[in-house]
């Protein structure tokens, strides 16, 4: 699954941006990555709840709400609520992770949990027993366009195999630093959902960036 981030978007015409991803076959994304940051958790400020509200107005492509804020026990579930399809706290962020992922589902939306490239992902693998989704951060959250972090990788294998073998339910992500010569180490690690913000919004047309990543990242698969 290719997620492009409208992080990379012009985001005075963010309806516009969505819907050169939102064709139809191949060049169609399978989700729309919204980032949301607070410059509190991270240094800067992008958009909130009123804006995901308006996006959900323009698109029928399921929204994917990476939320980079502080006290996402307090604020996640209006995302929630407002019609997103997964959302995304920070496990270093969350006070009680596994009651926000009951709440989140409860309102609707699937919960996904996300941790940063120097958080070890074993420390939290009975809370990841709640959640529907793992974001692995490949970049220290907050900018788009930084490097890819390949240390990360041993994470995403670690997560895969515990899927794989039934420890855990849930889909991977991955979110920073994926283009065309980063997604084939990360589809090979065992990624399922690509986060592309720059790859795809600097690309002069977004939607054949969507299909050529995941071709790429299916023939390093092996699917
Ligand atoms: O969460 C993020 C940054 O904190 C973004 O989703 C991510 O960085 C996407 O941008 P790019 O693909 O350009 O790295
Ligand atoms: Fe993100």
């Amino acid at each position: 699954m290719i997620a492009p981030s409208i992080l990379s978007a012009d985001f005075a015409r963010l309806g516009a941006e969505i819907e050169a991803v939102a064709g139809e076959g191949e060049t169609r994304a399978d989700w729309v990555h919204v980032d949301v940051m607070d410059a509190h958790f991270v240094p800067n400020l992008t958009l909130g709840l009123p804006v995901v509200q308006s996006l959900l107005k323009h698109t029928d492509l399921p929204l994917d709400c990476h939320l980079m804020i502080e006290d996402p026990d307090r604020w996640a579930i209006g995302y929630a609520e407002a019609g997103a399809h997964n959302v995304t706290v920070h496990v270093e962020a969350a006070h009680d992770p596994v009651k926000l992922a009951k709440d989140l589902r409860a309102a609707g939306s699937k919960a996904g949990l996300s941790i940063k490239p120097g958080t070890p992902l074993e420390d939290h693998l009975e809370t990841l027993k709640h959640y529907d989704t793992l974001l692995v951060m490949s970049v220290e959250p907050g900018f788009g366009g930084q490097s890819f972090i390949a240390g990360v990788l041993e994470k995403v294998r670690t997560a895969r195999r515990l899927v794989d073998t039934g420890h855990l339910k849930l889909l991977v992500e991955i979110d920073g630093g994926i283009n065309a010569d980063t997604i084939e180490q990360a589809a090979e690690a065992g990624v399922d959902c690509f986060v592309a913000g720059s790859a795809v919004y600097g690309a002069a047309d977004p939607g054949k960036a969507v299909a050529a990543l995941r071709e790429q990242a299916a023939r390093a698969a092996g699917r």
